[in-house]
């Protein structure tokens, strides 16, 4: 039996079955042509019978002639050499968040930073999430679509930008801007943090059929070397934790019994294990999906919420009706199957296997030399210079003593008992006698806000927790702090530490899931062993571990070995590169027609505004 404690969401109340409406098929097989610098060079070295070749395909899905002219003047000016990039993949990543139009943690962060670095290597890829705001970058492609949900029929509208080689859809209906207002730090998936909106069901069910259609329904010209819908047989979609878990079932149900999709793959990447979508079993008719359906989602546990007995769990559809699961960190994959730590699913996921794949974090967002957020910037060969000032602006910004030579402890997340700041306020009374400072920013359960807020009262002039979702002062915190407590129960990758060890920080962190994979002892961080994985309590123990290993980072900060750890943080490759290499890797094993890998390309440089937090 599993000991973490798993969040339910709220229950739906329609009940129907039907189906939906949508346009005609279209089977669309383009050349799939690098688009970006990089790329470009590798365009060069294409035959131009290949590009012909593309020309006519092009062509037969109705690419435009003006496109056609200027493919053809390109290939006569370039050199015909060997092919030397692959055709690459149809990616359609799904999910609920997507950074920087809409971020609550680390899932928009990677829809945000993984798709990028796809397209960098050649791969014709599409975004999708919710439109939970008007974003001033965001256009109306006035394609809409009819949609059943429960017993409605829904209409939804894609709106579309083209982004670092990405095709971005927002998925326009009044369940997500009407609700969200451009609120997604605490208002995506309920009006407070910890409480759902009660139609949450509907909302995902609506937004996984609009998934599925946008590939089909949007012809898209944005890139000069792609043009045209997505689907033809050969897309693989990428659906993210359970708000997506039913976007495999739809694929068979109402597009591959219909002859479409027929060889389309899908891959299920699980974020976080403890938020599965478990609702009453009687909401399965709000899905409209078929009975043979309903095992799937079948589920039973020990709670009584949000229903006692037997429930439906979206993760678990998401799970058993993809073709491949794939989580964030080699060692969170390990955890995953183990009993303790697979919170009720790993049965299942033994069953199908789960493939790890660690983070990459966008490294153009965060970026020491050019961080707009912080007062002095810094690389490798400035950074013991620049930090010190950056820590005096810091503490004069949050309003601590201005010291130097304190080290300042970060703690940056949510509040929630994933992240252990429940573990880390008991710890801080322990090692509080130091002269240490500890800068606290995070917003979530209103429990553990206080809990810190009380903290501060006790320490004023050495605690500050700024319970706020505040993109500028969390860079500021990287270019200032000295360590980051990072004091997670369970962490599938964690992208904190990474952001933390782009700007010199070493993590003190506990020995759990990605950051296993991510921080090591003695070298870029401080272990402090694997905590009880009960969010219920606090275990004794776990505080000991804290105060123990931040008294000996402490200890360490004081030596020349600190230095040495803060460049081998900042001399690593953490970028979306190497984890998207592994990514077409594992995509390619879905075995999706025509799949063939990309180039090696370099992540997309983010022009002007692209890459800000905030649209
Ligand atoms: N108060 C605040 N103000 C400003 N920014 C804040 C903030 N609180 C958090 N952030 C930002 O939100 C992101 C949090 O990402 P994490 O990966 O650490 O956690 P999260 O648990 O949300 O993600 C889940 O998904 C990701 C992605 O797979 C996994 O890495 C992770 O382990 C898993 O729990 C970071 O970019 C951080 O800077």
């Amino acid at each position: 039996m599993a000991t973490v404690t798993v969040l339910h969401f709220s229950k739906g109340s329609c009940t129907s079955a039907g189906g939906f409406v949508d346009s005609e098929p279209r089977s669309f097989q383009s050349r799939r042509i690098p688009n970006s610098r990089n790329q470009i060079t590798a365009y060069k070295g294409l035959r131009s019978e290949n590009i012909v070749d593309s020309l006519r395909l092009q062509s037969n899905a109705k690419a435009t002639s003006t496109q056609a002219k200027t493919a053809t003047r390109r290939a006569s000016r370039r050199p015909l050499a060997v092919v030397v990039c692959g055709k690459g993949m149809n990616l359609v990543f799904v999910g609920a968040e997507m950074a920087p139009w809409s971020k609550t943690g680390g899932l928009g962060d990677v829809l945000g930073g993984l798709p990028p670095a796809m397209a960098a290597n050649g791969h014709r890829v599409m975004s999708i999430a919710p439109r939970y705001d008007q974003y001033k970058d965001g256009w109306d492609t006035s394609v809409q679509v009819e949609l059943k949900v429960g017993n409605r029929v829904e209409t939804v509208r894609f709106f579309h930008c083209y982004k670092r080689g990405v095709d971005r859809v927002f998925v326009d209906h009044p369940m997500f801007l009407a609700k969200v207002w451009g609120k997604t730090g605490g208002k995506i998936y309920g009006p407070v943090t910890g409480t759902d909106y009660e139609d949450n069901q509907q909302r995902f069910s609506l937004f996984c059929q609009a998934a599925l259609e946008a590939p089909r329904v949007l012809h898209l010209n944005n890139s000069e070397y792609y043009s045209g819908p997505y689907a033809g047989e050969d897309v693989v979609f990428i659906a993210n934790d359970w708000h997506t878990g039913l976007l495999p079932c739809y694929l068979k149900s109402m597009h591959r019994s219909r002859g479409i999709y027929r060889n389309a793959k899908v891959a299920f990447c699980i974020h976080n294990i403890v938020y599965q979508g478990r609702f009453a079993l009687s909401d399965f008719a709000l899905l409209n999906l078929p009975d043979e359906f309903k095992s799937s989602l079948d589920f039973t546990d020990g709670y009584d919420e949000p229903v006692k007995g037997r429930k439906i769990n979206w993760m678990k559809a998401g799970i058993i009706e993809s073709d491949r699961v794939v989580t964030v960190s080699p060692h969170y994959a390990l955890e995953l199957v183990g009993e303790e730590t697979g919170v009720e699913l790993d049965g299942v996921l033994r069953m199908t296997g789960v493939t790890g794949i660690v983070n990459g974090m966008d490294v153009s967002e965060w970026n020491p030399s050019t961080d707009k957020y912080i007062s002095t910037n810094y690389d490798t060969a400035t950074v013991m210079d620049a930090k010190p000032l950056n820590k005096e602006a810091l503490q004069a910004e949050v309003g601590l003593p201005v010291d130097r030579n304190i080290p300042v402890i970060a703690f940056l997340g949510r509040l929630e008992e994933q992240k252990g700041s429940d573990i880390f306020a008991k710890a801080i009374p322990e090692f509080m006698d130091e002269n240490v400072q500890v800068i606290v920013l995070g917003t979530g359960k209103k429990k553990l806000e206080r809990q810190l807020a009380e903290l501060e009262d006790m320490y004023p002039d050495k605690l500050r927790a700024h319970l706020k979702f505040n993109v500028p002062l969390a860079h500021a915190i990287m270019g200032g702090a000295d360590l980051l407590a990072v004091t997670s129960r369970f962490e599938p990758c964690g992208l904190i530490q990474l952001q933390g060890m782009r700007y010199g920080i070493p993590a003190v962190c506990s020995t759990t899931g990605g950051l296993v994979d991510t921080v090591k002892e003695g070298i870029t961080g401080f272990h402090m062993g694997r905590f009880s994985a009960n969010c219920n309590v606090v275990d004794k123990e776990d505080i000991e571990k804290v105060v123990k290993t931040v008294k000996r980072a402490i200890n360490v900060y004081r030596t020349p070995a600190f230095a040495q750890m803060i460049q081998n943080c900042m001399k690593q490759d953490l970028s979306w590169k190497g984890p998207a290499k592994k990514w077409e890797q594992f995509l390619m094993s879905l075995g999706a027609t025509g799949s063939e890998p990309g180039i090696d390309g370099e992540e997309i440089a983010p022009l002007a505004m692209e890459n800000l937090a905030t649209p």
